[in-house]
């Protein structure tokens, strides 16, 4: 992943609804994927790398003798891996020229007999048979951002064997009340951004003759959108999650489609259990399980969680969507949460979300509900 202000995982699907432009999608996504600095991110983080490697060596009955398909190989971490674990094939795809690395890397760890490194789009690309195991790091910022699930369940529907195994085999979606100082940071950034309209509206009125005031509307509606309401990467403190956090969707990965996850929508309940704080936001996080399937279990199963936290902090960090302005809020207060989220119309790997939340006081009062619109950019 790119940088961490929501910088690029990678696909080419058609995203479940509109037809994709490939040379777009190529120019806007896949293009980060080809630098060896943001695969190098990417294998630099160690919770992400236990996790597939341990899914993978501790669990080698899964992939001894077999055929695995590692769906967005990058630099041919987890290919190598499987080829270690003793598959007797890997197909090792990749979209960008990354291939070439990883072909390179497959050579000089002596796997070139296993690893088959095929440059290609996963939809377009096809194998010589069936294969056991799919293997994929597909996750996004908060799980889908990039919709790169979607070339997994192609993959899955065309070349998974029907006693196949998936690696991940579950993921979910979490989201809990924050509190954070960001809310003023963001705030102030966006005032001083209108202060700077106001003056500089004044100044062309005064020295060039011209009325821009009318514009200051929409100027208005494009800083809203940038400083308040663009989700932020963070890694948040566990302290900083004030209420129970809620699960708002669960996938199975061998068995959900595309429409399952073209759309996020959970209603949930949190209590609060910070005395006298503020609530600033919503933060939003995922986990991933590899437990193989249910008649073919994994020995020895193995969770990745992008939860806050203090020592295990991952790239994926958390999102964060702030609220403007935040509310004040107890233990024993009770938040009532709608969440709705889509793909972004005009970029089926970014996101839009809608969060709308109620408080209920423990005195037995309920503030009014509170809609908010976000962006996954
Ligand atoms: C998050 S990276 C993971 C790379 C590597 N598997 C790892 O774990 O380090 C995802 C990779 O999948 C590739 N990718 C995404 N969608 C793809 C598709 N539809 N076909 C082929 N490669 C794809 C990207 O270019 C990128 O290199």
């Amino acid at each position: 992943m790119g940088s961490h202000h929501n910088g690029d995982r990678a696909s080419s699907s058609n995203g479940g609804a509109a037809l994709v432009d490939k040379d777009v999608d190529f120019a806007q996504y896949f293009c980060t994927y080809a630098f060896l600095y943001h695969q190098k991110e990417m294998l630099s983080d160690r919770v992400r790398m236990d996790a597939y490697y341990n899914a993978i060596f501790q669990n080698k009955h899964h992939f001894h003798g077999k055929v695995v398909l590692d769906v967005g190989t990058g630099s041919g971490i987890l290919a190598i891996w499987s080829a270690q674990a003793g598959a007797s094939k890997v197909y090792a795809v990749e979209a960008t020229k990354m291939a070439e690395h990883a072909r390179t890397l497959v050579k000089e760890n002596n796997l070139q007999d296993v690893v088959e490194v095929i440059e290609g789009s996963m939809e377009d690309v096809t194998l010589p048979e069936k294969v056991d195991v799919i293997i994929s790091e597909w996750m996004g910022y908060f799980l889908l951002r990039e919709s790169m699930f979607d070339s997994v369940i192609c993959a899955r529907d065309r070349w998974l064997k029907p006693s196949g195994v998936m690696y991940p085999s579950h993921a979910r979606m979490w989201m809990a009340p924050i509190r954070s100082g960001l809310v003023d940071q963001k705030k102030g950034d966006y005032d001083g951004a209108m202060d700077d309209w106001y003056n500089f509206v004044e100044d062309t009125k005064t020295y060039y003759g011209v009325d821009m005031n009318a514009l200051t509307k929409p100027f208005n509606e494009e800083q809203r959108k940038y400083y308040l309401q663009t989700a932020m990467w963070q890694n948040l403190h566990p302290h900083q999650v004030i209420g129970i956090a809620a699960i708002i969707k669960e996938i199975d990965c061998l068995t959900a489609t595309v429409n399952d996850v073209l759309e996020v929508r959970s209603n949930f309940s949190s209590s609060i259990t910070m005395e006298n704080t503020r609530l600033c936001g919503f933060g939003g996080w995922f986990d991933v399980h590899f437990r193989g399937r249910k008649d073919d279990l994994a020995q020895q199963e193995v969770e990745l969680t992008t939860a806050p936290s203090v020592d295990d902090g991952t790239h994926w960090g958390q999102q964060v969507f702030l609220l403007h302005p935040p509310d004040r809020i107890s233990e024993g207060d009770c938040l009532n949460v709608s969440f709705m989220m889509n793909r972004s119309k005009e970029n089926h790997r970014l996101m839009e979300v809608e969060i709308g939340y109620e408080i209920r006081q423990s005195s037995g009062r309920s503030l009014p509900t509170l809609k908010n619109k976000f962006y996954i950019e």
